[in-house]
């Protein structure tokens, strides 16, 4: 039988950590057991359209053999071209959209999909429009965060800042994947350390680390290990 699963936050310690893949990730997983998942990035940045090589949506539908050949731009909120925070772009561009909009076209997409992986564009304190930033937009958007962070030097302070700050708002997030995605893989003792003192230093668990991935369309069994451990109980 089908566990019961959450709407899913994809949020990042920084911009580049490895949301995007991290949703494939979850995309990947969830039709592999049965169930009809929906990728949105409700605001993306730095990309003249969905079909942009830089669109995330896009990476997900090449990627993504279910959904090849469908249409990338359905799971775009909006796009702007300037590669800063949504806020920024859309003030530069003259064209704003409330993240109100957003979230009813999100709710549309409830009613035929689940879950939902929802991509966060950059860190949490990202202004996402006047009034809001990415934290702010965690409540109302009926999901449950998953942290991406990188796995190497530097991710202690980025990780832990991250969960203070939803800690202090009383949101629990479902863990911490750890993406390792560049040429030379982090050392293992410096992985064990930095999980070591996430989990000591919060109360958030580093469920797993995905390494190089080299096929995004074949990801080995390995990279869903952390999925498997936060979602086979049925969250
Ligand atoms: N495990 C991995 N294996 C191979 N490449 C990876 C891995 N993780 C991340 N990358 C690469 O690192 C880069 C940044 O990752 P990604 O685009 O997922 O970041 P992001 O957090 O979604 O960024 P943004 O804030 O722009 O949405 C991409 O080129 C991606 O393909
Ligand atoms: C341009 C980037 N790729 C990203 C926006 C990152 C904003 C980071 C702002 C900051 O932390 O200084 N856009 C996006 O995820 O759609
Ligand atoms: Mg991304």
């Amino acid at each position: 039988m089908k566990k019961d699963i959450p709407d899913i936050y994809v949020l990042g310690t920084d911009t580049g950590v490895g949301k995007t893949v991290l949703s494939l990730l979850l995309m990947r997983y969830f039709y592999d057991r049965g169930y009809t998942p929906f990728y949105f990035k409700p605001l993306q940045t730095g990309c003249r359209d969905p079909y942009d090589t830089d669109s995330d949506a896009k990476f997900i539908y090449e990627n993504i053999e279910e959904l090849k050949d469908q249409d990338p731009a359905a799971s775009v909120g909006v796009c702007y071209r300037n590669p800063k925070a949504p806020y920024f772009a859309a003030r530069n561009e003259g064209r704003q959209v409330s993240w109100q909009i957003l979230l009813e076209g999100l709710q549309k997409k409830r009613e035929r999909f689940s879950p939902l992986v929802v991509e966060a564009a950059g860190g949490i304190f990202v202004p996402v429009d006047r009034d809001n930033r990415v934290i702010d937009t965690i409540p109302s958007s009926g999901a449950q965060p998953l942290i991406a962070a990188r796995a190497g030097l530097g991710t202690i302070n980025h990780t832990l800042l991250t969960i203070a700050a939803l800690e202090q708002r009383n949101i629990e997030p479902l863990g911490v994947i750890f993406l390792d995605g560049g040429e030379t893989a982090t050392p293992e003792d410096m992985i064990e350390e930095n999980i070591e003192a996430i989990e000591r230093y919060s109360r958030v668990r580093v469920a797993g680390v995905v390494g190089r991935i080299a096929d995004f369309r074949h990801p080995a069994p390995e990279c869903f290990d952390g999925l498997e451990k936060i979602f086979a109980g049925g969250a």
